[in-house]
């Protein structure tokens, strides 16, 4: 081979993968791992940083091996990760003090009312551009602080590290140890300034989070370190968020333009421009990238399970195989579906943010059986991207054409289908659905002057365009039906 590549790193909340994409932005060659979700209690969610980190590795040196590619014809290497999980290590030993708290851990929702009760709400808003949830960083920096035995000394020592898993990665990954982020992971920690882009001494000193422990933040389009590979120095050349990688890759660069990503969980976001547009319908402002010294905000709404509860229907209820056979059982029923899950199973993110809302399926008859489980598990997908897409109308002004879709779900096409029918808008999905990998390596290639954003808006490709195929009168009566499931859900675990 007698060309230049780009690796994109794409650590997901449940796999690590690890692409090579050529000049032309056409993927050579993906390598992938899931690893251990660990439920230490109801509502925890943990991963082991020493797993992630090993997975992550372990598919980079795999895809090297099977793509032939020699380490001088890599010309950079992309991150993109999971965002908000928390890892803290000490920077002494290298060895994080606790496991990973995931994204979706409740386990900070007490603490989270403390913080409202202190009239910080519209503080947080104004900003960081988020709401007050156990979702974000900070309060799960904090829980590891007040709980793991010493954290706190060492903290004020100036020991310790917090990273996002792109920080936990690039440390490990280079020789002199940099403590880094970007921008679009920082913006989800609720520590960081959205507007001035430094930490917020504020919210540091009410979360008594010692600022020694946090990376050095940089734009998304940055050289963050350098990876040695049999001797040859590769730089990291991006970081971003994952779901800020997907709007990347999907190209959507000018303002208006939005993707949603199903992947464990659902994430829609718009490229809302120059400036931090602030949402009255529950959705959360965050920054979409800074490249080429300009930075892009974007309107986002955040679902936490999606894709996650169809692995919920793979592994605990077994009444499927593999996620695929989510589509077969689907179709196998071919009459209205009575059945509604909501998969609350860590509270309800946007537009509601109910951090005790929890889990439900209504409307059993004794003829329910697991084709009716499945398509109602696949349908709340569908509706609460619906949720979301109303919100993001009536906070943007801007109606949507369509909606372009990826993520490892958006392969199910009865899903898809479903989605253009309860939207009422076409959904158009990539030839390529890894549109986060590419956002990242699509970053990575700018900034060592590979590609340009216009060669990214030519990159597109479509593989199909689903069309809403349903009356008005059922649409409507199936979204009324969700609507009443949802409120049913809310306000479960009472604090
Ligand atoms: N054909 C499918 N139908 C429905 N869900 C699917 C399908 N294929 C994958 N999924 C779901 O998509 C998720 C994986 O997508 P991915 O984009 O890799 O997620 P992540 O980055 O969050 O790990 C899993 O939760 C899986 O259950
Ligand atoms: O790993 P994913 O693709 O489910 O994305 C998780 C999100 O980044 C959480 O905010």
């Amino acid at each position: 081979m007698n060309t230049s590549f780009i690796v994109s790193l794409d650590q997901g909340t449940t796999s690590s993968r690890a692409l090579l994409i050529d000049h032309q932005g056409k993927i050579i060659g993906m390598e992938q791992e899931e690893f251990e979700q660990i439920y230490p209690q109801s509502g925890w969610v943990e991963h082991d940083p020493a797993v992630i980190l090993q997975s992550q590795l372990r598919v980079f040196e795999k895809l090297i091996k099977n793509t032939k590619v020699t380490p001088d014809q890599i010309v950079a290497i992309g991150i993109t990760n999971q965002r908000e999980t928390t890892v803290v290590w000490d920077s002494e030993t290298g060895k994080p003090i606790y496991n990973a708290i995931v994204w979706q851990d409740k386990r900070t929702a007490p603490f989270c009312e403390k913080l409202k009760k202190r009239g910080l709400t519209d503080y947080v808003r104004k900003n960081t551009g988020l709401v007050i949830d156990s979702y974000f960083s900070g309060t799960k920096i904090k829980w590891i602080l007040d709980n793991i035995e010493g954290a706190q000394e060492k903290a004020d020592k100036g020991v310790l590290r917090f990273g996002t898993i792109d920080s936990w990665l690039i440390w490990n990954l280079t020789k002199e140890n940099v403590h880094v982020t970007d921008y679009s992971n920082a913006s989800r920690s609720l520590l960081f300034n959205i507007n001035t882009l430094e930490w917020d001494k504020k919210l540091l000193s009410e979360l008594e989070i010692p600022a020694s422990m946090l990376p050095k933040v940089f734009p998304s389009s940055s050289v963050f370190g350098m990876y040695e590979l049999n001797g040859v120095k590769i730089p990291i050349a991006s970081v971003l968020g994952d779901q800020q990688a997907a709007l990347f890759g999907q190209a959507c660069l000018k303002k208006g333009d939005a993707k949603n990503t199903y992947g464990t969980g659902c994430f829609l976001l718009m490229n809302t421009g120059k400036k931090p547009q602030f949402s009255k319908n529950g959705l959360i402002t965050t920054i979409a990238w800074g490249v080429n010294g300009k930075v892009r905000y974007a309107l986002e709404g955040s679902i936490f399970i999606a894709g996650a509860a169809v692995q919920w229907l793979r592994d605990e209820l077994n009444v499927i195989e593999s996620a695929c056979e989510s589509e077969k059982l689907a179709l196998s029923l071919d009459v209205e579906n009575p059945v509604y899950v909501v998969p609350a199973f860590a509270g309800l993110g946007a537009p509601y943010w109910d951090m005790y809302a929890r889990g439900a399926i209504f409307g059993l008859t004794r003829d329910t059986g697991k084709a009716h489980i499945a398509k109602a598990t696949l349908d709340s997908l569908g509706y609460q991207v619906k949720d979301i897409l109303q919100a993001m109308q009536s906070d943007s002004g801007i109606k949507l054409k369509c909606l372009k879709v990826d993520g490892g779900a958006a392969a199910n096409n009865y899903l898809m289908q479903f989605q253009a029918d309860i939207l009422n808008k076409n959904v158009i999905r990539p030839k390529s659905i890894e549109s986060t990998a590419l956002g990242a390596a699509y970053m990575a290639g700018i900034t060592v002057g590979m590609w340009s954003e216009d060669d990214i808006l030519k990159s597109r490709t479509v593989d199909k365009i689903f069309e809403p195929n349903v009356s008005k009168q059922l649409r409507n009566k199936m979204y009324a039906g969700w609507k009443k499931a949802v409120k049913r859900t809310m306000n479960w675990e009472c604090n």
